[in-house]
Parts: C-alpha cells; structure tokens; sequence
C-alpha cells in the first residue's frame, strides 16, 4: 500500500522554492500583493453569522455537529480531551521552528516531488501571487527532517510531535464516530474502519503553518481560499484570529479562536462519503500587522488505496449518488490538476452541480 509521501510524490506540484524572509520585509512586495479582501468578510456577528461550538461531554454532541457538518462544513470543539499543555508545547515547537534563520530553515527544505519539510504552502502554484506564510509539513516520523533543524536537541521536538499525532488520531477517530453516527452511519457499516473501527490504517499528516506580522494585511493572503482534500482537519490556532470560512448566503465569516477549542473542517472526502450531505467548507487565512500567527492542522484520510463513494446507507430513489468512487490516492491527483474543481471532478455526470467555487 503506497504511504502518504509516495501519493504526494506521484502528484508533484510546482512551487517556487526561493522566497524572500518574510520577517525582514518592511513594505509589501508586488508579488505578494492581491486584491482588496477584507471588504468581502462579513463582521456581523449575530448567533447565526458564528461557526459552531460544540461541547463534546453534551450528550447531544453527535447531533450538533451533524447539524454543523450540514450547514456550515465547520465547527469548534471544547471538551476534546487533548491536554492544553500539549498544545502549547506544538505551538511552541512551531514558533521556535519559525523564528530559526531563513537559510537554516531551508536546510529542511521540502523537496519539489517531496511532502514533507520547510516550503510556501502546495496550493501556491495556483496563484499568480505569493501568500503571506511559511509552512512545514511532517508525515511519519520527524526524525530526518528535526536532525536537520535541530542537530542538538531533535528528540525533545520528535517526542512533542510523536505524542501530539497519537492524540489527533484519538480525537480524529472519536469525531468520526460522532459525523458519522449523526448520518445513521455505525460501526459494522463502515468496513474500512476495522473491526472495532478504529480507524487504524488511516493516513494523516501535520501541517505547521506561520503567518508573520504583515506591513500591509489588507493586500496581503496568508493562505488563500482552499478546501481540504481529507476526510477530516483538525486545527489548533494560537488565540489570533486570521482563518475565515465562507457560508453560503454570508460571505466570508471569521472562526474567532476559542480558548483551548479545536476548529474541525469537513473535508472533500467527507463529502463524498456523506454524498454531499456534509458540505467540505472554503477556508483561507488572512493576517494582521500585529501578531504573528501560527496554526497546526491534523489532516487526517483513509487508508490510501481505500475506495471512498458515497455510503449505500445514504443513496436511494430519492437520493441518487452524487459521486464516483476514488480512493485518496486518485483524489490527490485529481486535486492536483483542477483544485478547487476536483470535487465537481469526480461528481457524477448529470447531477446537479453545485461546486461553483469562488
Ligand atoms: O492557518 C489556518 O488557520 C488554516 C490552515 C489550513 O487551512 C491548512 O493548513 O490547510
Ligand atoms: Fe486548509
């Protein structure tokens, strides 16, 4: 079965490797500059313009989110069980990683056909203009890579890392159980989650990503308007706002960090899965002359070769399939054509479309 690093490597995606540090930039660089933005986000904040926070001790949890799954592809999550000192621990990790020098960074450069390793995010190569962020991505083991960062005292950071990715993959199997059952999706349904379905072979990776203080916010994009191609993201923000999701009907809708919540976005395999009933949500980062901002994103699929279609449980007369097998693999490479078309790729044909992207 083909891991994770060799799917990424089957799909490369060409981003320009050389960048100038961010942090010595005194005014914006043209080619970072994108148009006016911040006029399209929507400041109302009334109950129904806020993203979901959902208490997962509330015996009521599987609904809400299901509920938040349909309506927005996004949600928050307290209660989760992750200790707040192993998050602090990740964000401290990230921003000592960050503030290295720029050439020592490199030195862990992610490759042009590789996934792991120092570089502007993968999705930049369909933009005609630069985002204001770095990133750093892990899958398996950080070993290689932190030796080439930290030659000293890498085990201390493997050991942050090792333990942080066993408690997404608990959470992430626990909010799986919980999407799922609210669609009347239960363990015996679902082969590909082992027998006592716990998700054991699913492939996941851990993005790092930082968005420096900006001279210019309102023309600049930390990360530009994407979905995710998982089944699930899990993501911890560091107390400074920046990650916006689009509602239909809204526009763009800032998810205001929760102290010690987790973000989780609905993914484009999830969408799949539930045959559209839940909707995979269009995120994208903006960023402040203010306080650098960090992020970490637990992104977390099926086992590679796993065919995902649309569950027989949710396709009948009335509900016809809206999408075609594909197994994560083949998906990642269907992203890395169309982007954010990929979705209405794999749709199947005469079905109503309704991934109009933006
Ligand atoms: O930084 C964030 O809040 C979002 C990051 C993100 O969307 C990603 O890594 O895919
Ligand atoms: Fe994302």
């Amino acid at each position: 079965m083909p891991s994770l690093s060799e799917i990424y490597r089957a799909h490369p995606v060409h981003v320009q490797h050389k960048h100038p540090d961010l942090n010595s930039l005194q005014e914006l660089p043209e080619s970072y500059t994108w148009t006016q933005h911040q006029d399209q986000t929507n400041n109302n904040s009334t109950l129904n313009h806020t993203v979901p926070v959902i208490d997962l001790n509330d015996p009521n949890a599987s609904n809400l989110i299901g509920h938040a799954c349909r309506t927005w592809g996004v949600y928050q999550v307290l209660n989760h069980g992750v200790p707040i000192t192993l998050l602090h621990d990740i964000q401290h990790l990230g921003e000592t990683l960050f503030s290295l020098p720029s050439h020592h960074k490199h030195r862990a450069a992610r490759s042009p056909d590789g996934v792991d390793g120092y570089g502007l995010a993968r999705i930049s190569s369909f933009f005609p203009k630069l985002m204001w962020s770095e990133g750093f991505t892990i899958v398996g083991s950080p070993l290689e890579r932190f030796r080439q960062l930290w030659p000293q005292d890498y085990h201390r950071y493997c050991d942050i890392v090792m333990q942080y990715d066993e408690t997404m993959k608990k959470l992430a199997e626990k909010l799986m159980w919980l999407m799922l059952e609210s669609l009347g999706i239960i363990e015996e349904d679902l082969k590909w989650a082992g027998a006592k379905g716990e998700f054991k072979k699913t492939c996941a990776a851990l993005q790092l990503n930082s968005y420096p203080i900006c001279p210019d916010p309102d023309r600049a994009m930390g990360l530009a308007a994407h979905t995710d191609s998982t089944l699930l993201t899990i993501l911890y923000q560091n107390n400074i706002s920046g990650l916006q999701v689009e509602r239909k009907g809204s526009g763009w809708v800032t998810v205001a960090p929760v102290n010690g919540g987790l973000v989780v976005n609905v993914g484009d395999l999830m969408q799949i899965l539930s045959n559209g009933l839940y909707r995979s949500v269009l995120h994208r980062v903006l960023v402040n002359r203010v306080k650098q901002r960090l992020s970490v994103a637990y992104l977390c699929g099926p086992p590679a070769n796993v065919e995902i279609c649309p569950h027989e449980k949710l396709v009948g007369p009335n509900e016809p399939r809206l999408y075609k097998s594909v197994t994560w693999n083949e998906y990642l490479g269907t992203k890395a054509k169309h982007f954010n078309k990929a979705l209405s790729k794999v749709r199947v044909s005469g079905s109503m479309s309704e991934e109009v992207i933006s």
